[in-house]
């Protein structure tokens, strides 16, 4: 990783997850800059591309630095196509759209070419967004722009870049919601969100688990236990939340998680990172 805001600690947890944990969200910001800038540079390098899956909710506007000096001048955004592994079955300039919140906090500010942000088709319901995500994803497969696993059969991202409701969700993946179970779909949908708007399309757990790399990124109180049913000593118990469902199948790296002082303070003991 490139020099930037060193975390108060760094642990691996049980050999899967790196805990990264930040004074504050503006500094957990300006690393999570540096980490993609420095997997940016690596993909362009290696494959001439760089495939960026983003949430919506409050990741977007960890992104900001992203949109800075150095960041903003130094990156080659022209190779970068960028995904989105949820989306509300809503108008792209509706106020729930996470296209929207993207766009407006972040990729309105960078140089990505129009073309390479994949937004979903407004004009369709949940299962027919869905179907044409999924189909646009398996176009980009075969043009090489996205690279597809030959072990698990889905396609895998350079890097996810996800958020963590206070519930333990991921993407619109909710906990005990069927959804979660999907196996064969790359994006599926769902017209029973318990968080609203209730019509939503998501990329499936398999292809989340898929992604060379991923960060969790998860700021604020309000997160904490969540954080600590996902990462403490007592968390043996309980049915697994959907962010304990992120397992890497083939990553180069492990999962990163990404919190602040906030977010991570109920993990007191060292033994809970
Ligand atoms: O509904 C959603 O919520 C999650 C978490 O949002 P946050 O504001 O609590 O961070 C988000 O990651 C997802 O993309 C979004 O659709």
């Amino acid at each position: 990783m490139a020099s930037g805001t060193t975390p108060l600690s760094t642990e691996t947890k049980k050999g899967e997850s790196r805990v990264l944990v930040f004074e504050n969200e503006e500094e957990l910001s300006e690393s999570l800059a540096n980490f993609t800038a420095d997997l940016s540079e690596k993909f362009c390098r290696e494959r001439g591309a760089f495939t960026v899956v983003i949430s919506g909710g409050s990741l977007v506007k960890s992104l900001r630095k992203l949109a800075e000096s150095p960041y903003a001048d130094t990156i080659d955004w022209g190779k970068w196509h960028v995904f989105f592994v949820d989306e509300r079955v809503v108008p792209k300039d509706h106020p729930d759209s996470n296209y929207k919140l993207a766009y407006d906090l972040f990729l309105s500010k960078v140089d990505i070419p129009a073309g390479h942000v994949y937004a979903s088709n407004e004009s369709l319901s949940a299962e027919g967004a869905a179907d044409d995500y999924e189909m646009r994803l398996k176009h980009l497969v075969n043009t090489g722009v996205i690279q597809l696993s030959r072990e698990t059969g889905f396609p895998r991202f350079d890097l996810m870049l996800l958020g963590m409701g206070p519930d333990g969700h991921i993407a619109s993946l909710f906990p005990g919601h069927p959804l979660l179970k999907e196996e064969k779909r790359w994006v599926s949908f769902t017209t029973t969100s318990p968080k609203p708007p209730p019509e939503r399309i998501s990329l499936t757990l398999p292809v989340i688990n898929t992604s060379a790399f991923v960060a969790l990124v998860v700021t604020g109180a309000g997160k904490s236990d969540a954080v600590y049913q996902a990462l403490g000593s007592e968390n043996g118990s309980s049915p697994l939340l959907p962010v304990q469902m992120v397992k890497l199948h083939d990553g180069y790296g492990a999962v990163t998680w990404f919190t602040d002082k906030a977010a991570s303070s109920k993990l007191q003991s060292k033994s809970d990172l």
